[in-house]
C-alpha cells in the first residue's frame, strides 16, 4: 500500500468487505442462534410497522474526506457555474439589502449535468464558503417500504442541520440532496405514494425555511435529470436558482488534469494539454480516473514517473474497459473486424483523417473498437455533422448485412447510440417534422421517426460501403493478423482500392 501511495493512487479500505467475511464467519457458526434472534427482530419490526425507527435507519451522511472543507479552487473548470453559485451565495450573505429590498429570499439551489462533472464538489465548496456546516444525503436512501419513513427521515434531516448547525455556532447549514430526482420525479396520479409523502416533506420542510431563522438553512440539490422533476420542485419559492454543470471544455480539462496530478510523479515530458484534447467528452470524475488509472499503469512498470504512454494507455481504458482475454471464435473475430471496418470506413467517408485507429483486441465489453483522433469542442451542430455521427454508428450493423446477411447483438451499443442522435435531432427542430414538443410525444411516434430516419440512413450507408468491398478485403488481412490498424495505415488501403 505504501508502494501504491507512492504513486499518489488513492487507497480506501473497504469496511464493507471486511464485514461480510465476518458476518459469514458468525454465520456459519453460530447460525441457528442468529437465525431465531433475526426472526424475533422481524417480528418486532413488523410489529411496529411504520413510524419512526432507531438509529439504524437513520440517514448515512457521507464521512472521511469527503466532510474537509474545500474551496473553489480546487475545482477545475466550472467557471460559470462556480461564478452563478458564488453569486447566490453573496446574495445569502447580505441580508439587510434583501429585506430592505423586499426581495424574496433564495431557498434552493438546483444543479444539473451529467453524472460526475463536480456538483458534490460545488455544495461543499458552497458550505465551505458561507461558513456553514454541511450534511449530505442522496435521494435513494429516502426510499423505503415502509410508508411514512421517507418523510420522516427528510424531517430528521432538517432538525439535525438546524442542531447540528447550532452546537456548532454557525449562522447557517447546507444541506445537500443528490439524486434528487428519485424523490422529486414528477408525481403521476397516485401510482407511488409513497414518494409523494417524501416529496411533500421536502417541500413542506422547504416552506419553512425562513431567511431570517437561525440558522439559515441553504438546501443544494443535484440532478442529472433535470426534466423528470416535479414541477411543484421547480416552482418560484422553492428551486428557484437553477444552476447547470456541464462536461468541461478542453480548458477546463487542463485545470482537471493538473488538480488531479498535483499529487503525483509526473514526467517532465508529459503534455498534459495534449491529453486534455484526447479525453474530449469526458468527466471531472473520469478525468480523476485517467490520472490515478495512469499512476497504476506507472507502478506496474516500475517507472518512477508517470509517463505519456501510461496517460494514454489509462484513456484507453477510461473510455473503452480494461483489455481483457476473453475467447473468441476465428468467426467472431471476423464478423468483429468486418464490423469496425464498417465504422471506420464511414467514419473516414464523413470526416477524412478523423480514425486514429481500429484494433480487434478485446476490452471491456466490446471485442473490437474504432479510436477516433480527438476532435475539436463543439457547441454547434449542423444536420449533416450529426447525420453523419449517425451513419458511422450504424457502419458496423451495414458491413455484418453486407457480408452475412443478417445482423448480431454486437451493434446494440451503436443503435442505441444512433437513436441518441437522433433525439437530439428531433428536440432540435432539425428533422422534416421540423419543430415539435419532443416531451409530448409517445413512444410509438419515437418509433416511428427513429425508423423513418434510420432506415434511410442506414440505405446510404450501405450504398456507400458497398462501393468500399475491396478495402474491407484488403483490411481484412492485416487486420485479423496484426490485430491492429493505425489511422495511417487504414487510409491507405482505402485510397489504394
Ligand atoms: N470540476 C472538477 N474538478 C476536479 N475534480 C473533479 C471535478 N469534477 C469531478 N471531479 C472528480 O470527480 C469526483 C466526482 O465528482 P462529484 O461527486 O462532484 O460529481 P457529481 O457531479 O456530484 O456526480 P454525480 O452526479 O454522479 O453524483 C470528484 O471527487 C473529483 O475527484
Ligand atoms: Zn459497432
Amino acid at each position: 500500500m505504501r508502494k501504491l501511495s507512492n504513486y499518489g493512487v488513492e487507497i480506501a479500505i473497504g469496511i464493507v468487505p471486511v464485514l461480510i467475511g465476518f458476518f459469514i464467519y458468525i454465520g456459519l457458526n453460530v447460525a441457528p442462534i442468529l437465525m431465531l434472534g433475526i426472526l424475533g427482530f422481524a417480528l418486532v419490526y413488523i410489529a411496529r410497522g411504520k413510524g419512526k425507527l432507531t438509529a439504524s435507519s437513520s440517514t448515512k451522511r457521507s464521512a472521511g474526506n469527503k466532510s474537509t472543507p474545500l474551496l473553489f479552487e480546487q475545482i477545475g473548470g466550472q467557471e460559470r457555474a462556480k461564478q452563478e453559485l458564488i453569486e447566490s451565495l453573496d446574495f445569502l450573505v447580505k441580508e439587510e439589502q434583501i429585506a430592505k429590498l423586499g426581495i424574496r429570499p433564495m431557498k434552493g439551489i438546483l444543479l444539473s449535468g451529467p453524472p460526475g462533472t463536480g456538483k458534490t464538489l460545488l455544495a461543499r465548496a458552497a458550505a465551505h464558503y458561507t461558513d456553514s456546516i454541511y450534511l449530505s444525503a442522496s435521494g435513494s436512501e429516502f426510499v423505503e417500504m415502509y410508508v411514512g419513513v421517507g418523510a420522516g427521515r427528510i424531517r430528521d434531516l432538517f432538525s439535525e442541520a438546524r442542531t447540528k448547525a447550532k452546537k456548532a455556532g454557525k449562522k447557517s447549514a447546507v444541506i445537500f440532496i443528490d439524486e434528487i430526482e428519485v424523490i422529486g420525479g414528477k408525481r403521476d396520479g397516485g401510482q407511488h405514494r409513497e414518494y409523494d409523502q417524501t416529496l411533500n416533506q421536502l417541500l413542506t420542510e422547504m416552506d419553512g425555511i425562513h431567511p431570517n431563522e437561525s440558522p439559515r438553512i441553504l438546501l443544494i440539490a443535484a440532478t442529472n435529470r433535470k426534466e423528470m422533476l416535479d414541477a411543484a420542485l421547480l416552482r418560484p419559492g422553492r428551486f428557484d436558482r437553477h444552476i447547470g454543470v456541464d462536461l468541461p471544455d478542453k480548458k477546463g480539462r487542463l485545470h482537471i488534469l493538473n488538480i488531479h496530478a498535483d499529487n503525483k510523479p509526473m514526467d517532465e515530458s508529459v503534455d498534459l494539454e495534449k491529453v486534455a484534447a484526447e479525453s474530449f467528452g469526458f468527466s471531472g470524475a473520469q478525468l480523476e480516473a485517467v490520472m490515478n488509472e495512469a499512476a497504476i499503469y506507472a507502478m506496474r512498470e516500475t517507472s518512477a514517473t508517470i509517463m505519456e504512454r501510461h496517460l494514454s494507455m489509462a484513456i484507453d481504458k477510461v473510455m473503452m474497459g480494461e483489455k481483457t482475454d476473453r475467447e473468441t471464435t476465428k468467426e467472431e473475430r471476423e464478423r468483429v473486424a468486418l464490423h469496425e471496418l464498417g465504422h471506420a470506413i464511414m467514419a473516414e467517408l464523413t470526416r477524412p483523417g478523423s480514425v486514429s485507429q481500429v484494433a480487434l483486441s478485446p476490452r471491456g465489453q466490446a471485442l473490437g473498437y474504432v479510436r477516433h483522433n480527438p476532435q475539436q469542442d463543439r457547441y454547434l451542430y449542423t444536420t449533416q455533422f450529426l447525420n453523419g455521427q449517425i451513419m458511422i454508428a450504424l457502419g458496423g450493423a451495414a458491413a455484418e448485412e453486407m457480408f452475412y446477411g443478417g445482423r448480431s447483438t454486437g451493434s446494440r451499443g451503436d443503435f442505441e447510440q444512433a437513436m441518441n442522435i437522433v433525439k437530439t435531432l428531433v428536440e432540435s427542430g432539425l428533422t422534416e417534422e421540423g419543430i415539435v414538443d419532443s416531451s409530448m410525444m409517445t413512444p410509438e411516434a419515437w418509433a416511428r421517426i427513429n425508423r423513418t430516419i434510420l432506415d434511410e440512413l442506414m440505405v446510404q450507408t450501405k450504398t456507400m460501403l458497398e462501393q468500399r468491398r475491396d478495402v474491407f478485403t484488403s483490411s481484412l488481412k492485416t487486420l485479423l493478423k496484426e490485430e491492429m490498424l493505425s489511422g495511417d495505415e487504414f487510409r491507405k488501403l482505402l485510397v489504394a482500392a
